[in-house]
């Protein structure tokens, strides 16, 4: 098992998302998120589990500028932020290559730079040599792993998932956090990530937050303690079962 200190233990007084008090109405009147304060430091990979319809997707817009709060205020301390749905979201006309190398190209990264740091996220991701396949090519994980070579490649300091493995079967899910824990360590955003999945959250994670049934707020938040890069193992320690039930009861009691 792996050491009880996190590799990357966040700086004190250093944050890169700060949520204060956070509330969300929408006009339809359905309140989705109520006095939410949450802080992520450089290091931190913070998931948010709760059940459904509590409010985690509107907390990763709102942290993504794409929905705006109602109550509360919400800083960003980040040069780049990058966004990861549940779906891929490739363009089908363009290669894997060409996907990844979309977001510098809208920068007006010049080509050559452009080509070599999409080469360079793609064999980060393991796919090597798939640079030129288009995404009808390649299965649902390498789809997912362009999807995350195209938010690393703007070297992000703040990274954002929303549950981008919830579509994957069990067995490239794993590898899937496997890999992502492993670019974690490499690249050490500060990182919010948002699954119903509890073990993925607890192998995943520096914290997880659990959240309330709607209008979510956080009820626990639950440090975890091995550094990364985690061995897929790891899942099957006593520790990890006891901390995933720990999780697991806090949800329980609050949905
Ligand atoms: N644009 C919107 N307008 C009105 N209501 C919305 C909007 N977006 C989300 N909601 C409502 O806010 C609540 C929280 O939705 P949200 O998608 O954030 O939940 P969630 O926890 O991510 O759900 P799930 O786990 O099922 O994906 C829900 O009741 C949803 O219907």
């Amino acid at each position: 098992m792996a050491a009880t200190a996190p590799v990357h233990p966040p700086v004190a007084g250093e944050q890169t998302l700060v949520l204060d008090g956070v509330d969300k109405t929408f006009d339809t009147g359905t309140a989705a998120l109520t006095d939410v304060s949450l802080t992520i430091a450089p290091g931190e990979f913070v998931s948010v589990v709760g059940p459904s319809g509590c409010g985690k997707s509107t907390l990763l817009r709102l942290a993504s500028g794409l929905e705006k709060v109602t109550g509360g205020g919400i800083t960003v301390d980040a040069s780049a932020t990058s966004y990861v749905f549940q779906e891929p979201t490739l363009l089908e006309w363009r290669s894997a290559q060409r996907n990844v190398e979309l977001v510098p190209e809208l920068r007006g990264v010049p080509a050559a730079e452009r080509r070599e740091r999409a080469a360079q996220a793609l064999a980060l991701v393991g796919l090597e040599g798939f640079e030129r396949q288009h995404p009808r090519a390649l299965s649902g994980g390498m789809r997912m792993r362009v999807s995350i070579a195209r938010a690393l490649v703007a070297e992000p300091d703040l990274a954002l998932f929303d549950e981008p493995f919830g579509a994957l079967d069990e067995i490239t899910r794993l590898k899937m956090q496997t890999e992502l824990q492993r670019l974690f360590a490499l690249k050490q955003f500060a990182g919010l990530f948002i699954t119903h999945s509890v073990s993925e959250a607890v192998y995943l994670s520096t914290r997880v937050l659990v959240m309330s049934g709607r209008p979510g707020r956080i009820v626990a938040d639950v440090p975890i303690p091995w550094s990364y890069p985690r061995p897929p193992e790891l899942r099957y320690e006593p520790e990890f079962g006891e901390i995933a039930g720990a999780v697991s009861a806090a949800l329980g009691e609050h949905s």
